[in-house]
């Protein structure tokens, strides 16, 4: 089905690569149905090409008529200004997906002719090697056979999860947004290794490895996390030790209120578009 779709983002920044290269490692799309457009920046146009292949131009220049999924790839704050600008141009059979975070489909309806068809999705970076876990709203237009499409098209990019519109904010803030928080938790780690002696390189790929493992022990163990955490913990010994100091510096209420502000963040976005006072992001 993917395969004879040709698809154009709107928006050439991280998460438009990172989908782009996703789907060009997948290898279901040939790279000459893939369109990547972007304001003004001629140079990143030609980047991604160069390193993708796929046909990067002015939006000016795209074959409107041939393109099947338009996917929104701007900031929120550009959505408005990108919905205007297509509107008119668009049939009622072309799709409209968008990554943006807090872009409801109620908006991106409403600035839209009616009936046209959208789908929200919240992806993340790691699309860039197949293991982003990509949530997927549909819009009350959208018909049966294009949100399979856009599954299959998600599918190139990791894990998919069909949700309901109402989890998108905390989706975001737990899994659009989640990448993130590894990294700042990475570098923390990483830094006291090499302040206790051990070189850079080696103590990244330790970390990244016990990340990994812990991820890959919860995913093909199917064992909730509490108990794998139990059976690292030795009575009195150094686990513990780690565990009581996290703890006591209320790391768990710092990780819980880093998914609640992320997910705050992407509700008060929807709000502030709504209203018009979107000021950055
Ligand atoms: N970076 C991430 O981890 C994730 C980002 N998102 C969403 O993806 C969207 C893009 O984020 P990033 O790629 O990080 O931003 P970015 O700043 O790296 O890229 C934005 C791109 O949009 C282009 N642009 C701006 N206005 C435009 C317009 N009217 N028409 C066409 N192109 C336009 C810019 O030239 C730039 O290429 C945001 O809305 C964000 O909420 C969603 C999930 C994860
Ligand atoms: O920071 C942001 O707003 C975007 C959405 C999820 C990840 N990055």
């Amino acid at each position: 089905m993917l395969a004879n779709k040709t698809i154009a983002f709107l928006g050439a920044g991280s998460m438009a690569e990172s989908m782009i290269s996703g789907v060009m490692t997948a290898g279901k799309m040939s790279p000459d149905r893939v369109f990547v457009t972007n304001r003004s920046n001629a140079d990143r146009l030609e980047e991604i090409h160069d390193k993708y292949g796929v046909s990067a131009m002015p939006q000016s220049e795209l074959p409107f008529e041939e393109i099947d999924l338009f996917i929104l790839a701007m900031k929120p704050k550009g959505a408005e200004e990108a919905l205007r600008s297509i509107k008119d141009k668009l049939n009622p059979g072309q799709v409209i997906l968008s990554v943006l975070a807090g872009i409801t489909t109620e908006f991106m309806e409403d600035h839209l002719n009616p009936g046209q068809q959208v789908v929200r999705v919240m992806p993340n970076t790691s699309s860039m090697i197949q293991e982003s876990a990509t949530a997927v709203v549909a819009g009350k237009n959208t018909s049966m056979a294009n949100v399979e499409l856009v599954k299959e098209l998600l599918e190139c990019m990791g894990e998919v999860y069909i949700i309901d519109e109402d989890q998108m904010d905390v989706f975001t803030g737990l899994a659009g947004s989640g990448p993130a928080y590894f990294y700042y938790l990475m570098e923390n780690m990483e830094r006291v290794g090499v302040q206790k002696g051990m070189d850079e390189e080696t103590v990244r790929k330790i970390v990244a490895q016990t990340i990994f493992g812990a991820a890959k022990m919860v995913l093909e163990k199917e064992e909730a996390p509490t108990s794998l955490r139990e059976k690292v913990t030795s009575p009195n010994g150094t686990t513990a030790s780690g565990l009581e100091a996290l703890r006591r510096y209320n790391g768990g209420e710092a990780i819980t209120q880093a998914v609640e502000h992320a997910a705050k963040r992407s509700k008060e976005i929807s709000e502030e578009l709504e209203e018009g006072a979107l000021v950055t992001s």
